[in-house]
């Protein structure tokens, strides 16, 4: 008999996947692995401890990346994707830009938090982040240190995702937010050289009965090969309105005369790093092809 279950824990080619009354350790059939944390999936039980996925549900989104090689999928069902970042360590704004992109493609709506609001940087790493408020990103700023709790109304009746580069503080938030749990240490995250932990598995966790968060890996790359050429500036709010007004349909944005994306730029709609970042990723969608 089937039964169903939602995965809580992905070790990418072990799942622990929990059903009403109890969590089973999982493997699938035939080696497949394209599952994600958060997932909806079907079981076949095999004994008290164990069950193997025998198919997943539909998913209300899903987020992933793909690089050239390999597509890895982040997290599935969530209907918000926290990008966690701070002033230290130094932030990659190119990942904060993809993560966006991203979260564009997938329709999940995006915040920007950043956590560390106790260290002096965070002002001018503050400072540069408007841009994305005026986009029409939320911003929200914490310091996990002081609990993170404010939190709580951001993430009341979602199931969120925690993303970002390495150190930036999802476990501690993640932590902060389930003092009961104490959900990373010792858990999914190993210690590295350094004495530090990092977390290697992405985890859900429930908040209540309708809030759930799901902690993940730290990123360093974000790559978008899933995302087409054309598709790509609708993806980019201020970009959206002066889609199909260049004069070639296959523009690139770069050199051709007459872009529309372009002249906006130079007025000032739009910023020359985010200009900069669709140039290259339609240079590489189109590289692709
Ligand atoms: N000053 C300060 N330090 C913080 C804050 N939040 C987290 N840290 C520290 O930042 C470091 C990294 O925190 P983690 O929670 O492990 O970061 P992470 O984003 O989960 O990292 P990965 O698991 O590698 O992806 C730890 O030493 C934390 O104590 C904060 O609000 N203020
Ligand atoms: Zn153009």
């Amino acid at each position: 008999m089937k039964q169903q279950g939602q995965i809580i824990r992905s070790y990418g080619r072990r799942f622990i996947v929990e059903t009403a009354g109890r969590t089973y350790d999982c493997t699938s059939r035939g080696k497949r692995v394209d599952f994600a944390c958060g997932d909806f999936v079907q079981l076949s039980i095999i004994n008290d401890e164990q069950a193997v996925i025998e198919s997943v549900d539909e998913r209300s989104s899903l987020l992933y990346r793909q690089d050239d090689w390999r597509t890895k999928l982040i997290a599935a069902n969530v209907s918000r994707i926290i990008f966690v970042t701070a002033a230290v360590p130094s932030p990659n704004e190119e990942l904060l830009n993809r993560c966006l992109l991203a979260a564009e493609a997938a329709d999940i709506e995006p915040v920007i938090l950043v956590n560390k609001r106790d260290l002096p940087e965070t002002g001018a790493w503050l400072e540069k982040l408007q841009a994305y408020e005026k986009l029409g990103y939320k911003l929200a700023v914490v310091s996990a240190l002081d609990g993170a709790t404010e939190l709580r109304p951001l993430l009341q009746g979602h199931t969120s995702v925690l993303v970002g580069q390495s150190g930036m503080g999802k476990s501690t938030l993640t932590n902060a937010l389930l003092p009961e749990a104490a959900a990373r240490v010792g858990d999914i995250s190993v210690a590295l050289d350094s004495g530090k932990h990092t977390t290697t598995h992405a985890a859900l966790y429930h908040l209540d009965n309708e809030s759930h968060l799901i902690d993940s890996p730290g990123l360093q790359e974000f790559g978008l090969g899933h995302i087409g050429a054309t598709e790509l500036p609708a993806l980019f709010p201020e970009i959206r309105p002066y889609i199909g007004q260049c004069r070639f349909h296959n523009c690139s944005h770069r050199m051709e005369p007459s872009c529309a994306i372009k002249l906006a730029c130079d007025d000032g709609h739009i910023t020359p790093g985010r200009l900069a970042l669709l140039q290259k990723l339609v240079t590489h969608a189109q590289d692709a092809k």
